[in-house]
Protein backbone atom coordinates (compact mmCIF):
# COMPACT_ATOMS: atom_id res chain seq x y z
CA UNK A 1 0.00 0.00 0.00
CA UNK A 2 0.95 3.30 -1.03
CA UNK A 3 1.65 6.10 2.21
CA UNK A 4 -1.26 8.48 2.96
CA UNK A 5 -1.08 12.21 2.38
CA UNK A 6 -1.37 13.32 6.31
CA UNK A 7 -1.16 17.29 5.97
CA UNK A 8 -1.39 19.53 3.40
CA UNK A 9 0.56 23.21 3.81
CA UNK A 10 0.30 26.07 2.04
CA UNK A 11 3.05 28.30 2.67
CA UNK A 12 3.06 31.84 0.55
CA UNK A 13 6.43 33.06 0.75
CA UNK A 14 8.70 36.32 -0.69
CA UNK A 15 12.57 36.87 -2.02
CA UNK A 16 14.57 39.75 -3.21
CA UNK A 17 13.92 40.87 -6.43
CA UNK A 18 15.99 44.00 -8.57
CA UNK A 19 14.37 46.45 -10.47
CA UNK A 20 13.99 44.50 -13.89
CA UNK A 21 11.87 46.32 -16.46
CA UNK A 22 9.11 45.08 -18.17
CA UNK A 23 5.61 45.64 -20.47
CA UNK A 24 3.63 45.54 -17.14
CA UNK A 25 5.77 48.22 -15.38
CA UNK A 26 9.07 47.94 -12.69
CA UNK A 27 9.66 44.91 -10.56
CA UNK A 28 9.33 45.83 -7.16
CA UNK A 29 12.22 44.92 -4.38
CA UNK A 30 10.30 41.60 -3.78
CA UNK A 31 8.57 38.35 -5.73
CA UNK A 32 5.35 36.46 -4.33
CA UNK A 33 5.77 33.14 -5.09
CA UNK A 34 3.76 30.02 -3.21
CA UNK A 35 5.14 26.63 -1.65
CA UNK A 36 3.14 23.72 -1.54
CA UNK A 37 3.96 20.97 1.30
CA UNK A 38 2.36 17.55 1.23
CA UNK A 39 3.44 15.33 4.37
CA UNK A 40 2.96 11.41 3.88
CA UNK A 41 2.84 8.75 6.64
CA UNK A 42 6.30 7.11 5.61
CA UNK A 43 7.65 10.71 6.81
CA UNK A 44 8.04 11.96 2.93
CA UNK A 45 7.60 15.10 1.66
CA UNK A 46 6.32 16.49 -1.61
CA UNK A 47 6.97 19.92 -2.61
CA UNK A 48 5.43 22.29 -5.86
CA UNK A 49 5.97 26.45 -5.98
CA UNK A 50 3.16 28.38 -7.88
CA UNK A 51 2.80 32.39 -8.12
CA UNK A 52 0.85 33.67 -5.58
CA UNK A 53 -2.09 35.48 -5.37
CA UNK A 54 -5.17 35.84 -2.36
CA UNK A 55 -7.44 33.47 -5.61
CA UNK A 56 -4.45 31.10 -5.47
CA UNK A 57 -4.66 30.42 -1.84
CA UNK A 58 -8.10 29.96 -1.48
CA UNK A 59 -8.16 27.46 -4.76
CA UNK A 60 -5.57 25.37 -2.82
CA UNK A 61 -7.60 26.06 0.33
CA UNK A 62 -10.95 24.44 -1.80
CA UNK A 63 -8.34 21.15 -3.04
CA UNK A 64 -7.49 20.77 0.54
CA UNK A 65 -9.88 17.94 1.69
CA UNK A 66 -9.18 15.82 -1.93
CA UNK A 67 -5.43 16.04 -1.27
CA UNK A 68 -5.30 15.20 2.96
CA UNK A 69 -6.31 12.06 2.96
CA UNK A 70 -5.26 10.53 -0.41
CA UNK A 71 -2.34 7.73 -1.61
CA UNK A 72 0.69 9.00 -2.92
CA UNK A 73 0.06 6.71 -5.88
CA UNK A 74 -3.55 8.68 -6.63
CA UNK A 75 -2.11 11.17 -8.52
CA UNK A 76 -4.78 11.57 -11.58
CA UNK A 77 -7.59 11.05 -9.24
CA UNK A 78 -7.01 13.92 -6.90
CA UNK A 79 -6.05 16.41 -9.92
CA UNK A 80 -8.95 15.37 -11.84
CA UNK A 81 -11.25 15.35 -8.47
CA UNK A 82 -9.31 19.06 -7.43
CA UNK A 83 -10.12 20.33 -11.47
CA UNK A 84 -13.78 19.30 -11.14
CA UNK A 85 -14.33 21.20 -7.46
CA UNK A 86 -11.93 24.55 -9.27
CA UNK A 87 -14.18 24.41 -12.66
CA UNK A 88 -17.34 25.71 -10.50
CA UNK A 89 -15.07 29.08 -9.87
CA UNK A 90 -16.65 29.82 -13.26
CA UNK A 91 -14.16 30.36 -16.30
CA UNK A 92 -10.48 32.57 -16.12
CA UNK A 93 -8.78 34.50 -18.16
CA UNK A 94 -5.18 34.80 -18.68
CA UNK A 95 -5.71 38.72 -18.97
CA UNK A 96 -3.43 41.37 -21.17
CA UNK A 97 -0.27 41.70 -18.30
CA UNK A 98 2.87 39.80 -19.24
CA UNK A 99 1.86 37.40 -16.13
CA UNK A 100 -0.73 35.27 -16.14
CA UNK A 101 -3.56 35.69 -13.90
CA UNK A 102 -5.32 32.46 -14.11
CA UNK A 103 -6.08 30.82 -10.99
CA UNK A 104 -6.82 27.06 -11.34
CA UNK A 105 -4.01 25.93 -13.55
CA UNK A 106 -1.63 27.10 -10.77
CA UNK A 107 -4.07 25.14 -7.90
CA UNK A 108 -3.37 21.99 -10.08
CA UNK A 109 -0.09 22.23 -10.73
CA UNK A 110 1.03 22.99 -7.18
CA UNK A 111 -0.72 19.57 -5.94
CA UNK A 112 0.80 17.89 -9.33
CA UNK A 113 4.10 19.18 -8.38
CA UNK A 114 3.95 17.73 -4.85
CA UNK A 115 2.13 14.75 -5.61
CA UNK A 116 4.53 13.62 -8.37
CA UNK A 117 7.52 14.51 -5.68
CA UNK A 118 5.89 12.15 -3.21
CA UNK A 119 4.65 9.36 -5.81
CA UNK A 120 8.35 9.45 -7.16
CA UNK A 121 10.05 9.09 -3.69
CA UNK A 122 7.71 6.03 -2.80
CA UNK A 123 8.78 4.78 -6.42
CA UNK A 124 12.63 5.39 -5.88
CA UNK A 125 11.86 7.17 -9.65
CA UNK A 126 12.64 10.81 -10.41
CA UNK A 127 9.90 12.59 -11.53
CA UNK A 128 11.33 13.29 -15.09
CA UNK A 129 11.25 9.57 -15.77
CA UNK A 130 7.40 9.72 -14.45
CA UNK A 131 6.03 12.35 -16.99
CA UNK A 132 4.62 12.19 -20.62
CA UNK A 133 4.54 8.97 -22.70
CA UNK A 134 7.92 8.62 -22.84
CA UNK A 135 9.60 9.92 -19.45
CA UNK A 136 13.46 10.65 -19.11
CA UNK A 137 14.33 12.40 -22.74
CA UNK A 138 17.91 13.96 -21.64
CA UNK A 139 19.92 14.32 -18.05
CA UNK A 140 20.56 18.16 -19.13
CA UNK A 141 18.34 20.59 -19.67
CA UNK A 142 19.80 24.08 -21.74
CA UNK A 143 18.61 27.51 -20.45
CA UNK A 144 18.70 30.81 -21.82
CA UNK A 145 20.28 34.09 -20.39
CA UNK A 146 17.51 35.85 -19.37
CA UNK A 147 17.93 39.81 -19.62
CA UNK A 148 15.90 42.58 -18.44
CA UNK A 149 16.44 46.32 -18.80
CA UNK A 150 17.06 48.10 -15.54
CA UNK A 151 15.82 50.70 -13.87
CA UNK A 152 17.96 52.83 -11.95
CA UNK A 153 17.14 51.98 -7.57
CA UNK A 154 18.19 55.05 -7.00
CA UNK A 155 15.58 56.92 -8.42
CA UNK A 156 12.92 55.25 -5.61
CA UNK A 157 12.86 54.77 -2.19
CA UNK A 158 12.06 51.29 -2.21
CA UNK A 159 14.69 48.53 -0.60
CA UNK A 160 16.12 47.35 -3.31
CA UNK A 161 18.64 44.92 -2.52
CA UNK A 162 22.18 46.25 -3.04
CA UNK A 163 25.28 44.20 -3.64
CA UNK A 164 27.81 44.92 -0.52
CA UNK A 165 30.52 41.64 -1.70
CA UNK A 166 30.54 41.05 -4.99
CA UNK A 167 31.93 37.36 -5.67
CA UNK A 168 32.03 38.09 -9.79
CA UNK A 169 31.05 40.57 -12.36
CA UNK A 170 27.00 39.02 -12.24
CA UNK A 171 27.13 40.45 -8.84
CA UNK A 172 28.74 43.96 -9.99
CA UNK A 173 25.96 44.19 -12.40
CA UNK A 174 22.69 42.85 -11.40
CA UNK A 175 20.85 45.47 -9.38
CA UNK A 176 22.27 48.22 -11.31
CA UNK A 177 20.84 50.44 -13.60
CA UNK A 178 21.22 48.96 -17.09
CA UNK A 179 19.87 51.37 -19.72
CA UNK A 180 21.74 50.92 -22.86
CA UNK A 181 23.03 48.36 -25.44
CA UNK A 182 26.07 48.45 -23.61
CA UNK A 183 24.44 48.24 -20.55
CA UNK A 184 22.86 44.92 -21.76
CA UNK A 185 25.63 43.37 -23.08
CA UNK A 186 27.35 43.94 -20.03
CA UNK A 187 24.51 41.86 -18.01
CA UNK A 188 24.93 39.06 -21.08
CA UNK A 189 29.17 38.83 -20.45
CA UNK A 190 28.42 38.49 -16.87
CA UNK A 191 25.89 36.27 -16.72
CA UNK A 192 27.66 34.42 -19.37
CA UNK A 193 30.80 34.68 -17.29
CA UNK A 194 28.90 32.92 -14.48
CA UNK A 195 26.58 30.46 -15.82
CA UNK A 196 27.95 29.42 -19.74
CA UNK A 197 24.64 30.59 -21.42
CA UNK A 198 24.95 30.41 -25.26
CA UNK A 199 21.32 31.54 -25.90
CA UNK A 200 20.22 34.94 -24.61
CA UNK A 201 16.74 36.25 -24.36
CA UNK A 202 16.20 40.13 -23.92
CA UNK A 203 13.34 41.18 -22.05
CA UNK A 204 11.50 44.43 -24.17
CA UNK A 205 7.99 46.35 -24.18
CA UNK A 206 9.79 48.71 -22.20
CA UNK A 207 11.70 51.16 -24.37
CA UNK A 208 11.06 52.38 -28.04
CA UNK A 209 11.71 48.94 -30.31
CA UNK A 210 14.18 50.52 -32.45
CA UNK A 211 16.56 51.33 -29.04
CA UNK A 212 15.48 47.30 -28.04
CA UNK A 213 16.56 46.45 -31.62
CA UNK A 214 20.03 48.34 -30.91
CA UNK A 215 20.31 46.14 -27.30
CA UNK A 216 20.09 43.10 -29.62
CA UNK A 217 23.00 44.18 -31.97
CA UNK A 218 24.76 44.96 -28.83
CA UNK A 219 24.68 41.37 -27.80
CA UNK A 220 25.62 39.99 -31.46
CA UNK A 221 28.42 41.76 -31.08
CA UNK A 222 29.18 40.44 -27.73
CA UNK A 223 27.75 36.94 -28.59
CA UNK A 224 27.81 36.51 -32.18
CA UNK A 225 27.38 32.58 -31.99
CA UNK A 226 24.38 32.83 -29.51
CA UNK A 227 20.79 32.22 -30.43
CA UNK A 228 18.90 35.61 -29.81
CA UNK A 229 15.30 36.52 -29.21
CA UNK A 230 13.41 39.69 -27.93
CA UNK A 231 10.11 39.41 -26.25
CA UNK A 232 7.97 42.87 -26.21
CA UNK A 233 5.35 40.83 -24.71
CA UNK A 234 2.69 41.69 -27.92
CA UNK A 235 3.52 46.05 -27.14
CA UNK A 236 4.06 46.55 -30.63
CA UNK A 237 1.17 46.38 -33.43
CA UNK A 238 1.66 44.26 -36.18
CA UNK A 239 3.54 47.27 -38.67
CA UNK A 240 5.33 47.99 -35.69
CA UNK A 241 6.90 44.82 -34.92
CA UNK A 242 7.80 44.45 -38.93
CA UNK A 243 9.39 47.77 -38.54
CA UNK A 244 11.21 47.35 -35.50
CA UNK A 245 12.26 43.64 -36.44
CA UNK A 246 13.18 43.25 -40.46
CA UNK A 247 16.19 44.95 -40.00
CA UNK A 248 17.56 42.80 -37.09
CA UNK A 249 16.24 39.86 -38.34
CA UNK A 250 19.38 38.12 -39.49
CA UNK A 251 20.45 38.20 -35.77
CA UNK A 252 17.36 36.78 -34.14
CA UNK A 253 16.34 32.70 -33.75
CA UNK A 254 12.82 33.91 -33.29
CA UNK A 255 10.97 36.66 -32.02
CA UNK A 256 8.71 36.27 -28.65
CA UNK A 257 5.42 37.77 -28.97
CA UNK A 258 6.15 40.47 -31.43
CA UNK A 259 2.71 41.56 -31.63
CA UNK A 260 -0.49 40.36 -29.62
CA UNK A 261 -4.35 41.67 -29.78
CA UNK A 262 -5.06 44.84 -31.97
CA UNK A 263 -8.39 46.46 -32.58
CA UNK A 264 -10.59 43.52 -33.83
CA UNK A 265 -7.65 41.37 -34.96
CA UNK A 266 -6.48 38.38 -32.45
CA UNK A 267 -2.68 37.96 -30.90
CA UNK A 268 -2.67 35.32 -33.35
CA UNK A 269 -3.91 36.47 -36.37
CA UNK A 270 -1.13 39.17 -36.38
CA UNK A 271 1.28 36.90 -35.35
CA UNK A 272 0.56 34.85 -38.11
CA UNK A 273 0.56 37.47 -40.36
CA UNK A 274 4.18 38.92 -38.75
CA UNK A 275 5.42 35.28 -39.52
CA UNK A 276 4.11 35.76 -43.19
CA UNK A 277 5.51 39.28 -43.69
CA UNK A 278 8.76 38.91 -41.73
CA UNK A 279 9.61 35.03 -42.31
CA UNK A 280 10.83 34.69 -38.71
CA UNK A 281 9.59 31.98 -35.99
CA UNK A 282 7.95 32.74 -33.44
CA UNK A 283 7.47 32.10 -30.09
CA UNK A 284 4.78 32.97 -27.73
CA UNK A 285 3.81 32.63 -24.03
CA UNK A 286 0.65 34.64 -24.63
CA UNK A 287 -1.71 33.49 -27.22
CA UNK A 288 -1.06 29.85 -26.80
CA UNK A 289 -1.55 29.01 -23.37
CA UNK A 290 -4.21 26.66 -23.22
CA UNK A 291 -5.19 23.98 -25.60
CA UNK A 292 -7.94 25.33 -27.81
CA UNK A 293 -5.77 28.53 -27.86
CA UNK A 294 -3.00 26.12 -29.23
CA UNK A 295 -5.49 24.89 -31.66
CA UNK A 296 -6.20 27.70 -33.29
CA UNK A 297 -2.31 29.05 -33.40
CA UNK A 298 -1.29 26.09 -35.07
CA UNK A 299 -3.97 26.15 -37.80
CA UNK A 300 -3.50 30.05 -38.49
CA UNK A 301 -0.09 28.92 -37.99
CA UNK A 302 1.42 31.98 -35.43
CA UNK A 303 3.50 29.63 -33.31
CA UNK A 304 6.73 28.00 -34.02
CA UNK A 305 7.45 27.80 -30.29
CA UNK A 306 5.12 27.69 -27.51
CA UNK A 307 6.97 28.24 -24.48
CA UNK A 308 4.55 26.24 -22.58
CA UNK A 309 5.35 26.79 -18.85
CA UNK A 310 4.07 24.11 -16.70
CA UNK A 311 3.32 26.58 -14.15
CA UNK A 312 0.11 27.63 -16.23
CA UNK A 313 -0.09 24.41 -18.61
CA UNK A 314 0.66 22.04 -15.69
CA UNK A 315 3.58 19.78 -15.81
CA UNK A 316 1.82 16.91 -17.54
CA UNK A 317 0.31 19.32 -19.54
CA UNK A 318 3.42 20.78 -20.41
CA UNK A 319 4.99 17.58 -21.70
CA UNK A 320 2.06 16.99 -23.81
CA UNK A 321 2.71 20.37 -25.37
CA UNK A 322 6.32 19.29 -25.96
CA UNK A 323 4.77 15.30 -27.31
CA UNK A 324 2.82 17.70 -29.50
CA UNK A 325 5.61 19.82 -30.65
CA UNK A 326 7.97 16.94 -31.45
CA UNK A 327 5.25 15.35 -33.61
CA UNK A 328 4.09 17.99 -35.59
CA UNK A 329 7.43 20.27 -36.37
CA UNK A 330 6.79 22.75 -34.23
CA UNK A 331 9.17 23.76 -31.03
CA UNK A 332 8.88 23.23 -27.39
CA UNK A 333 10.09 25.78 -24.69
CA UNK A 334 9.18 27.27 -21.27
CA UNK A 335 8.57 30.61 -19.97
CA UNK A 336 9.23 31.76 -16.94
CA UNK A 337 8.42 34.22 -13.78
CA UNK A 338 10.36 34.99 -11.05
CA UNK A 339 10.69 31.89 -8.86
CA UNK A 340 12.48 29.87 -6.20
CA UNK A 341 14.35 26.83 -6.46
CA UNK A 342 11.65 24.36 -6.03
CA UNK A 343 10.30 25.50 -9.96
CA UNK A 344 13.68 25.64 -11.24
CA UNK A 345 13.35 21.83 -10.25
CA UNK A 346 10.00 21.32 -11.47
CA UNK A 347 10.74 23.50 -14.82
CA UNK A 348 13.86 21.11 -15.28
CA UNK A 349 11.86 17.85 -14.62
CA UNK A 350 9.72 18.72 -17.25
CA UNK A 351 11.80 20.02 -19.94
CA UNK A 352 13.89 16.51 -19.21
CA UNK A 353 10.63 15.14 -20.23
CA UNK A 354 10.00 16.51 -23.51
CA UNK A 355 10.94 14.56 -26.63
CA UNK A 356 12.71 15.70 -29.56
CA UNK A 357 14.43 18.92 -30.03
CA UNK A 358 13.16 21.61 -27.69
CA UNK A 359 14.80 24.98 -27.04
CA UNK A 360 16.83 26.40 -24.07
CA UNK A 361 14.14 26.87 -21.41
CA UNK A 362 13.36 30.43 -19.60
CA UNK A 363 14.44 31.22 -16.22
CA UNK A 364 14.62 34.03 -13.93
CA UNK A 365 16.50 31.91 -11.39
CA UNK A 366 19.80 34.32 -12.39
CA UNK A 367 17.80 37.22 -10.56
CA UNK A 368 17.26 35.17 -7.55
CA UNK A 369 20.40 33.50 -7.27
CA UNK A 370 21.39 32.90 -3.85
CA UNK A 371 18.28 33.08 -2.38
CA UNK A 372 17.04 29.59 -1.51
CA UNK A 373 14.18 27.74 0.44
CA UNK A 374 15.71 23.94 -0.54
CA UNK A 375 19.06 22.70 0.59
CA UNK A 376 20.79 22.74 -2.64
CA UNK A 377 19.41 24.40 -5.52
CA UNK A 378 20.29 23.29 -9.25
CA UNK A 379 22.96 24.88 -10.50
CA UNK A 380 23.29 26.28 -13.99
CA UNK A 381 26.87 25.17 -15.55
CA UNK A 382 28.01 25.60 -19.28
CA UNK A 383 24.62 27.03 -19.40
CA UNK A 384 22.65 23.78 -18.20
CA UNK A 385 20.77 22.17 -15.43
CA UNK A 386 21.58 18.51 -14.89
CA UNK A 387 18.36 16.58 -14.52
CA UNK A 388 18.69 14.92 -11.10
CA UNK A 389 18.77 10.86 -10.85
CA UNK A 390 17.09 10.86 -7.11
CA UNK A 391 13.85 10.17 -6.46
CA UNK A 392 10.87 13.23 -6.81
CA UNK A 393 11.85 16.38 -7.75
CA UNK A 394 15.53 15.63 -6.17
CA UNK A 395 15.32 18.61 -3.47
CA UNK A 396 15.28 18.92 -0.12
CA UNK A 397 13.19 21.72 1.70
CA UNK A 398 15.14 23.60 4.29
CA UNK A 399 12.34 24.38 6.57
CA UNK A 400 14.34 27.55 8.53
CA UNK A 401 14.68 29.13 4.36
CA UNK A 402 10.81 28.91 3.74
CA UNK A 403 10.19 29.89 7.11
CA UNK A 404 11.97 33.08 6.72
CA UNK A 405 10.71 33.37 3.31
CA UNK A 406 7.22 33.56 4.91
CA UNK A 407 8.38 35.88 7.44
CA UNK A 408 9.12 38.27 4.30
CA UNK A 409 5.96 37.56 3.17
CA UNK A 410 3.85 38.42 6.21
CA UNK A 411 6.39 41.60 6.58
CA UNK A 412 5.21 43.14 3.19
CA UNK A 413 1.41 43.01 3.11
CA UNK A 414 1.08 42.51 -0.77
CA UNK A 415 -0.57 39.67 -1.82
CA UNK A 416 0.25 39.83 -5.80
CA UNK A 417 2.43 41.07 -8.00
CA UNK A 418 2.21 44.68 -9.19
CA UNK A 419 5.01 46.55 -11.42
CA UNK A 420 2.95 49.36 -11.61
CA UNK A 421 4.08 50.12 -8.11
CA UNK A 422 7.66 50.73 -8.73
CA UNK A 423 7.15 52.22 -12.09
CA UNK A 424 5.06 55.62 -10.50
CA UNK A 425 8.23 56.29 -9.39
CA UNK A 426 9.91 56.79 -12.74
CA UNK A 427 6.98 58.35 -14.03
CA UNK A 428 4.15 59.52 -11.98
CA UNK A 429 0.40 58.24 -12.26
CA UNK A 430 1.93 55.58 -14.89
CA UNK A 431 -0.87 53.03 -15.83
CA UNK A 432 -0.72 49.75 -17.82
CA UNK A 433 -1.24 50.21 -21.17
CA UNK A 434 -0.88 46.63 -22.85
CA UNK A 435 -0.05 48.67 -26.40
CA UNK A 436 2.56 51.11 -25.11
CA UNK A 437 6.16 50.17 -23.50
CA UNK A 438 6.11 50.63 -20.55
CA UNK A 439 8.83 53.97 -20.44
CA UNK A 440 7.24 55.21 -24.13
CA UNK A 441 4.62 58.22 -22.18
O1 LIG B 1 8.47 35.75 -21.35
C1 LIG B 1 7.68 36.43 -20.72
O2 LIG B 1 6.72 36.95 -21.27
C2 LIG B 1 7.89 36.64 -19.27
O3 LIG B 1 8.91 36.23 -18.78
C3 LIG B 1 6.86 37.34 -18.50
C4 LIG B 1 7.36 37.95 -17.20
O4 LIG B 1 6.25 38.49 -16.50
C5 LIG B 1 8.39 39.05 -17.44
O5 LIG B 1 7.84 40.03 -18.27
C6 LIG B 1 8.84 39.67 -16.15
O6 LIG B 1 9.33 38.92 -15.29
O7 LIG B 1 8.75 40.88 -16.01
MG1 LIG C 1 7.36 36.04 -23.25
Amino acid sequence: MFPKITRMNIVPVAGEDGFLLNLSGGHAPWFIRCVLVLEDESGNRGVGEIPSSEGILKGLEQCRSLVEGARVNEVKKVLSQSRAVLSRNGPEERGRQTFDLRVAVHVITAIESALFDLFGQAMGMPVADLLGQFGRQRDEVEALGYLFLLGDPDKTDLPYPKTTNPVDAWDEVRYREAMTPDAVANLARAAYERYGFKDFKLKGGVLPGEKEADCIRALHEAFPEARLTLDPNGAWTLDEAVRVLEPIKHLLSYAEDPCGQQGSYSGRETMAEFKKRTGLPTATNMIATDYKQLKLAVELNAVDIPLADCHFWTMQGAVAVGELCNEWGMTWGSHSNNHFDISLAMMTHVAAACPGEITAIDTHWIWQDGQRITREPFQIRDGKLKVPTTPGLGIELDDEKLMEAHQKYRSLDVTQRNDAMAMQYLIKGWEFDPKRPALVR
